[in-house]
């Protein structure tokens, strides 16, 4: 059961060529356009896109909407911020671009035309989804469900504040748009909305982008995932400690960033991005790699869906510098750092909530409690989350396995154990964390209805491992990993 990897990180690995088939085929893109776009090209001053269709990934561009967006962000990162868009051919020019006076007006005025036009862009390669069969969950699809399904649905959002709420469920009841519909829910009741003056347009477009850029193919980072840590954030800002003193602004805050906080997660972690030499890893820096592409993709559809542009500017960008900040917390090698000054706060009695800056800090730390609460669900719940999340580490110890890497710590279907994971997980992150968030918010029912689970819960995951090393020892083991759910039902 030893070996338990978080922050094992790998320092200066090798290169290995076949490292791009673990990402989409958006990911895949980005990686090329952002290659092609780098300033070394810059001497000929301008990037095509038909030198980039002459490499082949034509295709790719029909299907990936989100990767322009994601890529706008990435290059806005760079300095890179014109784009324009002419018949078939894009070209990526750097802000400083300087070329020949003719070719810099026609790219001006194409620009000045075109900029604007980048929606209408994006509704193309929509357009190209729905003509060949590729049409994704939007919003808009909610209208071909059922009035049973919908008034399920809306009998489970007249109790989104308990804690067994059953958001696969709730998934299956909205068609596959349980973060939109949830997000739009939980904006009204809170009156954000009206608070700040919130067209429902753009939330709509800003809420489907987000939904729509989560891999649905992760088995454990996809909507759904944000949309169980965006429930259980409600939860935790009601709590009363906390709800007394939140304004409008943390609570908007709070959500925002519990359903943006793993947006575009390619399904692997970061050591296995520097390993393999990732550009989002040099662009990032080794450092919070995915949690910084999640914010900055958020920021990206901010901008883009124009859900703040109502607001002054020194507002809205405090909003984005906010987000990152909460979404840079969930950063799970943070754990420590987070942890201590939490219990530091707690030992000193001196959190004063009237801070905003102590505020912030609890809603980091409600964030942080959320994105790993699930081993504080209900048994049937937590258990398939369980499941899930090792089904993605076992894929990206496949790939590893595949591409003769070493095998991540916890990604070895081989040898590392759904139990024995879970066992670890909850001993050496849940528990600690959920601990000094029971003191923080007592007294709570929810937090002794969370600690009751997380006991039990990591009861059965004992006696299950305790089943699967038994197993193990006898001449016709099972599938080591598989079926958790169903060893549960021998041992209950
Ligand atoms: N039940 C679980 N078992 C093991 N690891 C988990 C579990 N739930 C969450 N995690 C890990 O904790 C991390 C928290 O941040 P992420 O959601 O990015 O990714 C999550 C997983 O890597
Ligand atoms: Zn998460």
């Amino acid at each position: 059961m030893g070996g338990w990897g978080w922050g094992g990180y790998i320092a200066s690995p090798p290169l290995h060529p076949g490292y791009l088939s673990a990402f989409s085929d958006r990911c895949f893109l980005v990686s090329v356009l952002v290659t092609l776009a780098r300033p070394a090209t810059e001497g000929r001053g301008a990037v095509w896109l038909g030198e980039i269709l002459a490499h082949g990934v034509y295709h790719l561009f029909a299907q990936c909407e989100p990767g322009f967006r994601r890529l706008i962000t990435l290059l806005s990162a760079e300095h890179w911020s014109c784009w324009c868009v002419a018949g078939r051919e894009t070209r990526l020019l750097p802000a400083d671009w300087s070329a020949s006076s003719s070719q810099q007006g026609e790219v001006e005025s194409g620009t000045r035309r075109k900029l604007n036009r980048l929606l209408s862009f994006q509704r193309f390669f929509h357009a190209s989804r729905l003509l060949r069969g590729l049409a994704s969950h939007s919003p808009g699809s909610l209208h071909i469900l059922d009035n049973d399904y919908l008034g399920q649905a809306a009998h489970m959002l007249s109790k989104v504040e308990t804690w067994n709420f059953d958001i696969f469920l709730f998934d299956r009841l909205t068609n596959g748009n349980s973060l939109v519909t949830l997000m739009c829910h939980l904006f009204n009741v809170c009156d954000l909305i009206h608070h700040f003056q919130l067209d429902m347009v753009k939330l709509h477009r800003f809420l489907g982008m987000v939904q729509d850029d989560y891999h649905s193919n992760n088995p454990y980072h996809n909507a759904v995932h944000a949309a169980d840590v965006t429930q259980a954030m409600y939860c935790y800002m009601k709590e009363p400690r906390l709800a007394e003193q939140l304004t409008p602004l943390d609570g908007f805050l709070g959500l925002m960033a519990a359903a943006a906080h793993d947006v575009d997660h390619p399904g692997v972690n970061q050591p296995f991005l520097m390993k393999t030499r990732h550009h989002l890893a040099s662009l990032y820096q080794n450092t919070s790699v995915l949690e910084s592409h999640h914010w900055r993709s958020t920021v990206g559809m901010l901008r883009e869906s124009g859900l703040l542009s109502h607001l002054p500017a020194n507002i809205s960008q405090d909003i984005e510098q906010q987000l990152g900040s909460l979404i840079l917390a969930t950063d799970i090698s943070r754990q420590n750092e987070f942890l201590v000054t939490f219990r530091e706060h707690l030992d000193n009695q001196d959190l004063d909530l009237q801070l905003a800056s102590h505020r912030h800090f609890m809603l980091q730390i409600a964030l942080k409690c959320a994105d790993v609460c699930n081993p504080c669900r209900d048994w049937e719940l937590s258990r398939q989350w369980s499941e899930r999340v090792c089904e993605e580490f076992y894929r990206q110890g496949d790939l590893e396995r595949k591409l003769n890497m070493e095998i991540s710590p916890l990604c070895d279907k081989l040898t590392d154990s759904v139990p024995a994971v879970q066992i670890g997980f909850i001993s050496y992150i849940v528990q600690p964390l959920f601990q000094e968030w029971q003191r923080f918010t007592e007294p709570s029912l929810l937090s002794q209805m969370m600690m009751s689970n997380l006991h039990k819960n990591k009861d059965r995951w004992s006696r299950l491992w305790c089943v699967h090393a038994a197993s193990e020892t006898q001449p016709h083991s099972e599938e080591p990993g598989g079926g958790g759910g169903g060893d549960g039902e021998d041992i209950s």
